[in-house]
């Protein structure tokens, strides 16, 4: 727990003690309340800079609305460290993305607070519609706010319900938390116009109505008409938020109470649906993360006297830099390579590809769905895109990557990271589910690999066929095999195997197969080891190594299956389709992750809670085939 005194923030165990506080004192709360979230955030890891840019927007909005009763939806959520402290969880960030802790992200069951479960972003305006209509038809008498960042406001969602929510009349207020900023800079053209308003006179002359208007907070009608004609005396065009529907204000200080309190008091009451523009800063208040708000987008533990550091040995490399290292080689070799990311570039590992091949480097913003789309254009104009996403984040882009890629045969490669558990980000994040959702799509394939040296040869493997191709691999590092040099892709389809086992009639006991799909290979061969069994390296879930499976089968009484990714429907699943289909009868044990949501925690604890480390595996082995135990 940190320990530098927080007198005033020990006062505040919920909003009510907030909105009790003198408003002189506010000031000095924020103080505190960001030098808590410093070093909490230093003592557990997490996600800070954007942290730091929401603790004044966090009063103030407790202080203006009437929490819980009066929603808030914070978009991403990633930047809900202060409302947490702020609504009773004060004591316990210490537990922050730990097993059992609390959340990095809202949850409804963490707190009446959280009133929607985030994580994946631009979700806040459509739930926040929801809860305001919902308010509207049950005649109660409740605001709802989304509070949403410049980054998921580019996201075709947002869109979605800003056209939704511009002709409802309804207490709905959308809060724009602008700080130029996504985790890497912001890309498109909403952010060129977001500068513009901010740029331009309209600011300049927007902060000084803020300022003059507010001063003596005029009753609320007369401020809405006094904006109105301060506005048209601006002669400046209705922004992009009017044509919407909504009625905008702003831009305002976000960090700045004496203007936020009063412009949400007035808001409060204005009729129809509000938009409200913030203007604040990713990493306010602590110089570092104010220098390098991408670098405190999410770090781990830190000295915040010291900042971050490089470690003194460099860690493993991660199958991020495996990929990242092989986008560039590739496209040094073979012009048609591009490069696509939605707005994640420094998790995908393609800041070098950035760098190297600006012109072959495509950031499209939060918006995997019209990343997958985009991929197909250029697919179908001779080029070779490469769509590096997240795993939990292709489930955005599913029906493009069915309906534009995959039914047009387009030779796109998926570059799926965070395949499988994430642990610190939880169940919103997990790549759990890619294995099922690829595997029942015609002409796509589906790669498993091993180890770092397999991801860079699968990923040259997907790249030279002709059709659609994803590889899947875990977030941080593996079994350490150096990756090769060369670009030489591994046969497409075609499994290996890793180990046989040393009795091969029965009568020592019944001869068991493990098929392996992916990291837990080695897992794998560990727990072989103990049951003398064999392990095949089955490399690929669609298509399937047939004859290697036959093979196998044909060789082995027991067959186990074993993916980091859910069983229903994953690569166990297409074994058992495979050998129904041969008529080959076997008992087969499907490991993986089971039908429930897995929270956050230490991955490689999740994994072992999960039964899918070497021990576990061996146990379950022996538990399901009666096997006596080890002697
Ligand atoms: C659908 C989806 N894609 C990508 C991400 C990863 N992600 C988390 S935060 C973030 C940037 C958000 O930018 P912004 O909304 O401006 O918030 P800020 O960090 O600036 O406060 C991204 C891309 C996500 N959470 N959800
Ligand atoms: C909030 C969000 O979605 C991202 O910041 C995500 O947490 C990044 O995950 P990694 O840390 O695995 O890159
Ligand atoms: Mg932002």
């Amino acid at each position: 727990m940190p320990t530098t005194p927080y007198p005033l923030l020990q006062t505040v165990n919920n909003p009510a003690d907030l909105r009790r506080l003198p408003r002189t004192e506010l000031k000095a709360l924020a103080t505190e309340l960001r030098s808590f979230v410093i070093d909490s955030v230093a003592q557990t890891g997490g996600h800070l800079s954007s942290n730091l840019g929401t603790v004044e927007l966090t009063i103030a909005l407790h202080r203006v609305f009437n929490t819980p009763h009066d929603r808030l939806v914070w978009d991403v959520g990633h930047q809900t460290y202060p409302h947490k402290i702020l609504t009773g969880r004060r004591d316990r960030m210490s537990t922050l993305r730990q097993l059992g802790g609390l959340s990095g992200f809202p949850q409804r069951a963490e707190s009446e607070y959280d009133t929607f479960g985030t994580a994946h972003s631009s979700t806040s305006i459509s739930a926040a519609l929801g809860m305001a209509l919902a308010a509207r038809s049950k005649g109660e008498d409740r605001h709802a706010v989304a509070i949403i960042g410049d980054g998921a406001m580019t996201a075709g969602m947002a869109f979605e319900a800003l056209n939704n929510a511009g002709v409802e009349d309804c207490k709905l207020l959308v809060v724009l938390n602008d700080n130029d900023m996504s985790i890497s800079p912001p890309v498109g053209a909403l952010n060129r116009y977001l500068a513009q308003l901010m740029s331009g006179q309209f600011y300049a002359k927007a902060k000084n109505v803020g300022k003059n208007v507010l001063k003596n907070a005029p009753p609320l009608l007369e401020l809405a008409k006094r904006l109105e004609q301060q506005a048209k005396g601006m002669v400046v065009p209705a922004t992009l938020f009017e044509k919407f529907g909504f009625n905008y204000i702003g831009p305002i200080d976000g960090h700045d109470l004496d203007s936020l309190i009063p412009t949400l008091e007035n808001i409060k009451s204005l009729p129809g649906p509000q938009f409200l523009h913030v203007v604040t800063k990713k990493g306010q208040g602590y110089k570092q993360a104010e220098a390098d708000p991408i670098a405190y987008h999410g770090p781990g533990k830190f000295d915040p006297s010291v900042g971050l550091v490089k470690p003194a040995t460099p860690p493993k490399p991660t199958f991020t830099q495996v990929f990242g290292d092989w986008l560039c080689d590739m496209a040094a070799q073979d012009q048609r390579l591009v490069g696509i990311t939605p707005a994640m570039r420094e998790g995908s590992g393609m800041v070098e590809f950035h760098r190297r091949f600006p012109e072959r480097y495509y950031d499209v913003g939060i918006a995997e769905q019209h990343a997958v789309t985009f991929a197909a254009g250029l697919a179908c104009e001779g080029l070779k895109p490469v769509v590096a996403i997240y795993s939990t984040f292709l489930q955005r882009g599913y029906d493009q990557m069915i309906h534009d890629v995959a039914l047009q045969n387009l030779p796109v490669v998926f570059a799926l990271d965070r395949a499988g558990l994430v642990g610190a980000d939880g169940a919103t994040h997990a790549g759990a589910y890619d294995i099922p959702f690829i595997r029942c799509i015609p002409n796509m394939a589906l790669a498993c690999p091993a180890d770092e040296r397999e991801c860079r040869q699968l990923l040259s493997t997907a790249f030279a066929q002709n059709q659609p191709v994803a590889v899947r691999y875990p977030r941080g590092a593996g079994a350490g095999i150096a990756p090769l040099q060369s670009l030489d892709p591994l046969p497409f389809g075609k499994g290996e195997i890793r180990r046989q086992c040393s009795h091969t009639a029965t009568d020592n006991g019944p001869r068991i197969a493990i098929l392996a799909f992916g990291t837990l290979l080695y897992p794998a061969l560990q727990a072989a080891q103990a049951l003398d069994a064999t392990v095949v390296n089955m490399r690929w879930a669609k298509p399937l190594d047939i004859e290697l499976l036959l093979q196998v089968a044909a060789e082995h009484d027991l067959l186990v299956t074993l993916e980091e990714g859910a069983v229903a429907g994953g690569a166990g699943s297409a074994v058992l389709e495979a050998l129904a289909a041969a008529k080959v009868q076997r008992p087969v044990l499907q490991l993986g992750l089971p039908d429930v949501f897995i929270e956050h925690g230490d991955p490689a604890k999740l994994l072992a809670l999960q039964g899918l480390d070497a021990q576990g595996i061996e146990q379950a082995v022996r538990m399901h085939f009666q096997l006596p135990h080890h002697p």
